[in-house]
């Protein structure tokens, strides 16, 4: 069935409250819509773990920076509301950036310590914009739990500290990275790839697994690790944004993969003017 679209916040206040009265489990997908299967395997998560599942579906310009991508960002609302429907979204909160932000708007969420290095160091004023709006959304929708992707890693834990903190009392769920058959993770900017930059691309997730075998084969320092990643980048002609080695959940950088210690490898590099971003567990 078509979702129901919510355009304000009104709107999305009453189909919420009448829900709650409902006793029904809500879980929220918050997204930037041009949907792919990443976005789908939350959603279909989301429709195993709770009764309803909500989508919002909102291009959100306070996490742009003023020479992003925000004026071009791939939008197709269409499309995606068929996605939504087969993926068994009941309602799909699309708004105006106007609704979000009125006249007068002047509350920010800055999260501080997670936000910090990585994509926040490389765009600052992007997790500000972020934590903003999420904290927003868990307060409209109030839902039980919310699934955001392993792919965004740093955003995951920003919002994870930001629910904690505020006591929002929202389950965040984290989902793995969904990726086309050759490795590349799925991504809405891969829309912006020729053919061949498509193929360049290959080089973030193939460091990535370079950089886990030498791990594996006993090669646990952080220099070692983040070259094997370099070399992928560096032979596919992609520039780097960064490469690094951090705690899985403080974010802190690593000297080494230590033996039972959780660490991620986190890439983000240019395909032309493409950002794309990447990362996975290392050691273990
Ligand atoms: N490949 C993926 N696998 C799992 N989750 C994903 C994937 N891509 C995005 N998500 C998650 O979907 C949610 C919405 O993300 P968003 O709409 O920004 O999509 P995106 O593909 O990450 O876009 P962008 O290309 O702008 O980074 C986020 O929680 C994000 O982590
Ligand atoms: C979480 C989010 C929907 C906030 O705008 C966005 O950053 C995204 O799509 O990952
Ligand atoms: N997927 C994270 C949203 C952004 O890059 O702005």
């Amino acid at each position: 069935m078509a979702p129901l679209v919510l355009r304000t916040v009104a709107e999305t206040a009453a189909w919420v409250d009448s829900l709650r009265r409902s006793g029904r489990r809500l879980a929220l997908v918050p997204t930037m819509g041009f949907l792919h299967e990443g976005h789908v395997s939350l959603m279909r998560e989301g429709r195993r773990r709770a009764d309803v599942v909500a989508a919002s579906i909102f291009v959100n310009p306070t996490q742009f920076g003023p020479k992003e991508d925000l004026s071009r960002y791939p939008r197709d609302l269409e499309g995606d509301l068929a996605k939504c429907a087969s993926a068994g979204v009941e309602a799909v909160f699309a708004p105006v950036p106007a609704e979000v932000y009125p006249p007068g708007y002047q509350t920010y969420v800055d999260v501080e310590q997670v936000s910090q290095g990585l994509c926040g160091a490389r765009r600052p004023g992007h997790f500000r914009g972020v934590a903003t709006v999420v904290t927003k959304l868990l307060c409209l929708f109030k839902p039980q739990l919310a699934l955001f992707g392993e792919k965004d890693y740093q955003q995951l834990q920003v919002i994870r500290a930001l629910e904690r903190d505020l006591n929002l009392g929202v389950e965040i769920i984290g989902m793995p990275t969904v990726r086309e058959a050759d490795g590349l993770a799925m991504s809405s900017r891969n829309a912006y790839l020729s053919p061949e930059d498509r193929q360049r691309a290959l080089a973030l997730s193939r460091g990535l697994a370079a950089a886990q075998a030498l791990c594996r084969s006993g090669t646990r320092e952080t220099p070692a690790l983040v070259a094997a990643v370099r070399r992928e980048l560096e032979a596919a002609g992609l520039r780097e944004d960064y490469v690094e080695l951090v705690d899985a959940t403080s974010l802190t950088p690593l000297p080494a993969v230590s033996p039972g210690q959780t660490a991620r490898l986190l890439v983000a590099a240019f395909v032309g003017s493409t950002r794309l971003i990447d990362n996975q567990p290392i050691g273990g």
